[in-house]
C-alpha cells in the first residue's frame, strides 16, 4: 500500500454501524465514526478524527434508524472524508461463515450468494453484512472487498467443543458450535502479550459484551471454547436475545402455545434479553439508571450467566490465568465488571475499586485504551480493551490486497 492508499472497514452489529477509513501500510488511523442505537429510538452518530477527537455528531431525535438508512448516512459521510486518498480495499465484518469460510475472503457475486445462504443463523446481522457489499458491487466494482468472519477464529477449537450432541446426519449439515465476536477475540489476542507478559501463551477468558455478548476462552491466543454456538443467540442473555435457553422452551412455544415460527424468532431475537426482562429497554446504560426493581433483575440475571459461564470456560481451559472485558458494556460498565468481579472471588479475582472506576483516563499510554483493573495482590489479572474488531479486518484485507 502505498502512502495515499486506503482501506475502509465496515462493522455492521446488530444494534449499530462502524466505520473506520486507514491509509498507508501502517494503517494509520484517519477517521472512524459509528451510528449506534439502531431500532431502539435515540438514533445518534459519532465521528472521531485521527487523534480520537469528535469531529462530527448527529442525532434522530424521531423514528429510530435501519440499517439501510446509516449505511446510506455513513457512505455520505465517508465518501466526504477521504481527503484525496485512493480506497484500495473495503473490508466488511461478515458475521456467519459457515462450514466454508475460516478465514478472510475476496467477495465476489458468488461468495456473497453462498453468505447469503447462512442468513437464517445469524438474522440480526448476515443480511446487514452483505447489503453494502452488494451496494459497492454495483457503484465501484473495481474495489476489492474482504470479507471477514466472526466464526473463522473459533475454527481452532478442538472438535470436542465444537460438537453438539445430535446424529451425525444432522451435524454433517453443519448444525455445530461455531462461535462469533471472533474478530474482537482475535484483536484482543493480538495485543495481550504487549500489555500484559504474564497472559502471553497463557489460559484467559475474554468476554465481549456488546449488545450482542459472548465469552471465549483462549490457550496462547488461539480459542478453544465460546459461549455462541450454531447462532449468535446462544450463551449469554443480550441486548434483546435470549441466550441460552432449554431447547425443550422452543419445542413448548410452537407445539402448546402455538406460536408461528416467525413470533418464536422474533421472541427469541429481538423480545428477550435485557429487554425482554426488564421491559424497559435494551441499552444498558438506561436499564443502570432506572431504580425500577425489572431492570436491576435483567442486569443481575446477565451477571449471574457471565460468572456460570466464567466457570465453565476455565474449566474448559483446565484454569485461569486472565480475564479481558470488552464491547460497549464491557467497556463502559464499571458496576457489570464490579459485580462479575465479586462473583468471581472464588477464583483469586480481586478487583482494584478505583482503577475499574476510572476506566481508560488513569492508563492513557496502555495499547489501544486499554486499562488494567485488577488489585495488584489478585492471583488473576483483569483488563479492559477497547474492542478493535476493525483494525483486524484493516489487516486482514492488508494481506490479501498484498498476496
Ligand atoms: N457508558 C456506558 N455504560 C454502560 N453501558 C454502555 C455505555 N456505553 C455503551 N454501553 C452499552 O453498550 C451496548 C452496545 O455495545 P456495542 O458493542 O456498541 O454494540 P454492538 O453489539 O451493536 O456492536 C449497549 O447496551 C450500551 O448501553
Ligand atoms: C455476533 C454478535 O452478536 O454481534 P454484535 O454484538 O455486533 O451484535
Ligand atoms: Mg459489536
Amino acid at each position: 500500500m502505498r502512502a495515499d492508499d486506503a482501506v475502509i472497514v465496515i462493522n455492521a452489529g446488530s444494534s449499530s454501524i462502524k466505520f473506520s477509513l486507514y491509509a498507508g501500510a501502517e494503517l494509520a488511523l484517519r477517521a472512524k465514526g459509528k451510528i449506534e442505537n439502531l431500532y431502539a429510538g435515540q438514533t445518534r452518530f459519532v465521528a472521531q478524527d485521527a487523534a480520537g477527537s469528535e469531529s462530527a455528531s448527529h442525532a434522530w431525535p424521531g423514528a429510530p434508524l435501519a440499517h439501510d438508512e446509516a449505511m446510506h448516512y455513513l457512505v455520505q459521510y465517508a465518501q466526504g472524508h477521504l481527503d484525496g486518498l485512493n480506497v484500495v480495499a473495503i473490508g466488511h465484518r461478515i458475521v456467519h461463515g459457515g462450514t466454508e469460510f475460516s478465514g478472510p475472503v475476496k467477495l465476489d457475486a458468488d461468495v456473497a450468494a453462498r453468505l447469503e445462504r447462512l442468513s437464517p443463523l445469524a438474522p440480526l446481522h448476515q443480511p446487514h453484512n452483505l447489503a453494502p457489499v452488494r451496494s459497492i458491487f454495483a457503484l465501484a466494482p473495481q474495489v476489492l472487498q474482504v470479507g471477514c468472519f466472526d466464526t473463522a477464529f473459533h475454527t481452532a477449537q478442538p472438535p470436542l467443543a465444537q460438537a453438539f450432541a445430535l446424529p451425525p446426519e444432522i451435524t454433517e449439515q453443519g448444525v455445530r458450535r461455531y462461535g462469533f465476536h471472533g474478530l474482537s477475540y482475535e484483536y484482543i489476542a493480538s495485543v495481550l502479550p504487549e500489555l500484559d507478559g504474564r497472559l502471553a501463551g497463557k489460559r484467559v477468558v475474554a468476554a465481549h459484551l456488546g449488545n450482542g455478548a459472548s465469552m471465549c476462552a483462549m490457550r496462547g491466543g488461539r480459542s478453544v471454547a465460546s459461549t455462541m454456538g450454531f447462532t449468535a443467540i446462544d450463551g449469554l442473555p443480550m441486548g434483546t436475545r435470549c441466550g441460552s435457553v432449554d431447547p425443550g422452551v422452543v419445542l413448548y412455544l410452537m407445539d402448546e402455545l402455538k406460536m408461528a415460527p416467525g413470533d418464536i424468532q422474533r421472541l427469541l431475537y429481538q423480545q428477550s434479553g435485557l429487554l425482554g426482562v426488564s421491559g424497559i429497554s435494551s441499552d444498558m446504560r438506561t436499564l443502570e439508571r432506572s431504580s425500577d426493581p425489572r431492570a436491576k433483575l435483567a442486569i443481575d440475571l446477565m451477571v449471574y450467566r457471565i460468572g456460570r459461564e466464567l466457570g465453565s470456560l476455565t474449566a474448559a481451559l483446565g484454569g485461569l490465568d486472565g480475564i479481558v472485558f470488552s464491547g460497549g458494556i464491557g467497556e463502559n460498565s464499571a458496576s457489570l465488571r464490579s459485580a462479575v468481579g465479586r462473583d468471581a472471588a472464588w477464583l483469586g479475582v480481586q478487583l482494584d475499586a478505583a482503577a475499574n472506576a476510572a476506566g481508560p483516563a488513569a492508563a492513557a499510554s496502555a495499547v489501544g485504551g486499554a486499562f488494567r483493573i485488577s488489585a495488584a495482590g489478585s492471583a488473576v489479572p483483569v483488563w479492559v480493551v477497547p474492542a478493535n474488531e476493525e483494525l483486524m479486518i484493516a489487516r486482514h484485507a492488508q494481506s490479501l490486497l498484498e498476496a
